[in-house]
């Protein structure tokens, strides 16, 4: 087994253990030279297996292997559009994709600056338009705001989180999901966000 395989088979198992993927939802994407290897369509992160990998090229045609995700074509995109990231994840976790049902959100910035671990991980994060999984209509767009935003939150769906290395990209994608869940908890609370200058201090560049 390659360690691009191994890494993705124990992020796959560590994020469905921990609840943050259920059922068949959520995929995993490491750039491997010109290439990605990417989870298949329709597998269980609990029980995925590393020669399941499909492997497609930086357009999202897939090159070997059994079918890819659905969302093969964005992880492809984020990839394109971050040169400096290897890795993409995306999850239905629970409070993120709460917020992605939330009316009223500012869709330049979805989630306040709650914590510094949320500036530094995440930064700011977009509210994509809805469309149905797999949908190639949201393939622009996502290529366009991940040159500038490494974490796209996808209307009424959930996150998508590209990083250096698939560590990163699950740190970020934590770390998302958890200021979701304090974001939802501080519902009716008055809260103070970092302030621009403290968030701009601590927010990747
Ligand atoms: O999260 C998913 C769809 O958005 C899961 O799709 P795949 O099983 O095709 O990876
Ligand atoms: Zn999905």
């Amino acid at each position: 087994m390659t360690p691009e395989r191994e890494a993705i088979i124990a992020a796959a198992r560590s994020l469905f253990q921990r609840g943050l993927t259920h059922g068949s939802t959520g995929n995993l994407s490491v750039r491997v030279g010109d290439r990605v290897l990417v989870t298949p369509t329709g597998s269980s992160l609990g029980t995925v297996e590393a020669p399941d990998l499909s492997l497609i090229d930086l357009n999202g045609a897939h090159v070997h292997g059994p079918k890819a995700s659905k969302e093969a074509f964005l992880h492809a995109a984020l990839l394109r559009a971050r040169p400096q990231a290897n890795a993409v994840v995306h999850t239905h976790s629970t409070y993120a994709a709460a917020v992605s049902c939330m009316d009223g959100l500012d869709p330049q910035d979805a989630l306040p600056p709650l914590t510094a671990y949320f500036a530094m991980r995440v930064g700011r994060l977009p509210l994509l338009p809805y469309f149905a999984p797999g949908d190639h209509g949201l393939e622009r767009t996502a290529e366009d705001m991940a040159r500038t935003h490494s974490a796209l939150l996808l209307s009424n769906h959930g996150p998508i989180v590209a990083g250096a290395t698939l560590g990163a990209a699950m740190d970020a994608i934590e770390e998302l999901e958890e200021t979701a869940k304090l974001f939802l908890l501080l519902q009716g609370l008055r809260t103070r966000p970092l302030t621009p200058e403290q968030r701009s201090a601590l927010e990747p560049g």
